[in-house]
């Protein structure tokens, strides 16, 4: 008999259900298709792309915005995207391609690169797209943003970092108290305590104050609307921790919209954001503010 470690699960089933990959086969494919689209939307969006913008000292503070720029009236909504990865791999340069689709919409597209496990610490992870966010809800008028429609969104460990914006208490970084006018959260991360227990945890190191800090199950406050989407072919943790947060969320009276995206996996789940035949396309419309496609 092999012991538990948490719930039923013991330690191989653990791993597998934290393994998107075990429904995947070959994740390659998709990460390539991260990096091909992404690179296709900067060339596209080259005349609207500022690259590299500095939110802070360190060597990564940097965050991509696209969309028009410069002197002019309009203010746009805008959404923030946080890659995933584990909160190990991939960047900005992956994280482009649902910027064509939203800028031709009528939004600004922004996404930020954190430093990644081991180098940083989750705790500090969390702060560090904490400063992306507030830079750019500070600069917004440098991107004719309006900084009353901003929203958030991210994929897988992205996920759990834009959900961690949502429960920040903002007037401590000089922000209003509701500065997050909606979020789009894509495979989601929001109970870190049964990801200590994995092999994840080899290279994050997640402790116990982690768990409590930095679990958005854990954590109040949220006060815009949130939609939790999940692929069809993900794991059963992988769906279980996307439905208590949706739960967890209803029950502080805040207004949530969950779905399974048909025949989506963990990594095809977040391009949704970028094609507009499908719900998770529309929703991000609705939460901008912008008419529907
Ligand atoms: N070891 C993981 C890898 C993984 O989840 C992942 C890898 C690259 C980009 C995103 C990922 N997922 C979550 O952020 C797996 O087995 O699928």
């Amino acid at each position: 008999m092999t012991a538990r470690v948490y719930g039923d699960f013991d330690q191989a089933q653990l791993d597998a259900q934290y393994s998107p990959s075990s429904l995947v086969g070959d994740i390659q494919p998709f990460l390539d298709d991260y990096a091909q689209s992404s690179r296709l939307a900067r060339h596209e969006l080259a005349p609207v792309a500022r690259r590299d913008l500095r939110f802070g000292p360190g060597p990564d503070d940097l965050l991509d915005v696209y969309g028009p720029s410069g002197p002019g009236k309009d203010s746009r909504p805008a959404l923030f995207f946080v890659h995933g990865g584990y909160w190990q791999q991939l960047s900005k340069e992956d994280s482009a391609f649902p910027a064509p689709a939203l800028v031709e919409a009528g939004a600004v597209y922004a996404t930020p690169d954190y430093t990644l496990a081991p180098r940083a610490r989750l705790s500090d992870i969390v702060d560090q797209v904490r400063r992306a966010f507030a830079w750019l809800w500070h600069r917004a008028a440098d991107h004719r943003i309006d900084p009353g429609r901003i929203v958030v969104a991210g994929s897988s460990a992205g996920a759990h970092l834009a959900a961690m914006l949502l429960a920040t208490r903002w007037r401590q970084w000089g922000l209003p108290a509701a500065p997050i006018a909606g979020a789009l959260l894509f495979g989601g991360i929001y109970d870190l305590a049964p990801v200590r227990q994995t092999y994840v945890n080899d290279v994050v190191r997640i402790d116990a104050g982690e768990v409590r800090d930095c679990s958005p199950l854990f954590l109040t406050g949220v006060r815009c609307p949130v939609v939790i989407a999940w692929g069809e072919r993900e794991t059963d943790e992988f769906k279980r921790q996307s439905s208590v947060y949706a739960a967890h969320l209803r029950r502080q009276g805040c207004h949530v919209t969950a779905f399974e995206q048909p025949g989506r996996n963990h990594f095809d789940s977040p391009m949704d954001l970028g094609t507009p035949s499908t719900r998770a396309h529309a929703e991000t419309r609705r939460l901008l503010g912008l008419p529907s496609a």
